[in-house]
């Protein structure tokens, strides 16, 4: 399979519940390889374009495709997208591996498939106990047992950090990021920021339905800017500005610098003996980015 046939495509994809427009002309790409994070305040519409993506639900207009081909048309859906959702059924009385099981029978998975996944998972301790006993936690590994047993190389995980302790979070993360380096595609949807941002290389935020923004986190976020204090900072200023940085004042005594990074403004104020009292490298504030792009502008006007 090339990389192009492992991405995901919207285009103009929109969903009408009667007077409800819960998708509207969303287009985006997710690519192959990294980890993209879909997300959007709750009600956005994430879930219904997931639905859309996997044919459970069918657009009201737009299209689409995995790999150019809808799902519906993929000759092998579950070996080529694993997709989970929030409040995945589990037979109460059936235990992990019985589960497992028997979707590994409906996949046609190799034997040894169910353990591999039992480990993988973290669920190799409590295969033999039944799904009812399950904390969240556990039913959301299930959750993603189910999805990787025909070892997809799409995957589709819709808030699948819902009900994980901090650990739980952390091990998730790790469990992308290897999925993501393997050469999958993953779109994971999360309407909590700091859940995600650790672990995605691209995003596509929506708002009430309609995009926001697209594209490598890295782009969105923009470049650090450092901030220094220093007794010298008139001086410093110079300094820096003539470093080819972009400096303006943020306080007494205080610069906040761009297109330089730390290590650069220490040595320019050493080469020019000025003191430094404290460097700091600012990120943007991501949760604010995040607040920005999805607070609706047409309710504060
Ligand atoms: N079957 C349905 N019938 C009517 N309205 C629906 C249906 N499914 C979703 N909606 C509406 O569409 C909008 C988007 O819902 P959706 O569940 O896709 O959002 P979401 O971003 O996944 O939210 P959450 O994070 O809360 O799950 C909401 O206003 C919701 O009430």
């Amino acid at each position: 399979m090339t990389g192009d046939r492992l991405a995901i495509e919207a285009s103009g994809l929109t969903k009408r519940y009667g007077d409800v427009t819960a998708v509207r002309d969303l287009t985006f790409t997710v690519r192959p390889g990294a980890v993209t994070g879909f997300l959007g305040p709750n009600g956005a519409g994430k879930t219904t374009t997931m639905r859309m993506l996997t044919g459970l639900v069918t657009p009201t207009s737009g299209a689409a495709t995995i790999g150019g081909q809808p799902y519906g048309r993929l000759a092998q859906p579950s070996r080529t997208v694993g997709a989970v959702f929030d409040g995945n059924a589990f037979h109460p009385g059936h235990t992990a591996r019985d589960h497992l099981g028997v979707y590994a029978a409906m996949a046609g998975c190799p034997d040894g498939r169910v353990a591999e996944l039992l480990d993988l998972l973290g669920l190799a301790q409590a295969a033999d106990r039944r799904t009812r006993e399950f904390s969240t936690g556990m039913r959301q590994r299930l959750s993603l047992a189910t999805a990787l047993l025909g070892d997809p190389r799409v995957l589709l995980l819709d808030e699948p950090s819902n009900g994980l302790d901090p650990e739980g979070m952390s091990w998730l993360r790790g469990l992308l990021r290897r999925l993501a380096d393997e050469g999958r595609t993953v779109l994971v949807s999360s309407h909590v920021l700091h859940e995600v941002q650790q672990v995605v290389d691209d995003v596509v935020v929506i708002r009430r339905g309609e995009l926001v923004a697209a594209g490598p986190w890295s782009r969105l976020t923009g470049p650090p800017t450092v901030l220094v204090t220093s007794p010298d900072a008139t001086d410093l200023a110079a300094a820096l500005t003539a470093g080819a940085g972009s400096v303006e004042p943020a306080g007494p005594g205080r610069l906040r610098v761009r297109g330089l990074d730390a290590p650069r403004v220490a040595d320019l104020a050493a080469d020019h003996r000025l003191r430094i009292h404290e460097l700091v490298t600012e990120t943007t504030n991501l949760e604010q980015l995040f607040l920005d792009l999805t607070t609706d502008t047409a309710e504060a006007r």
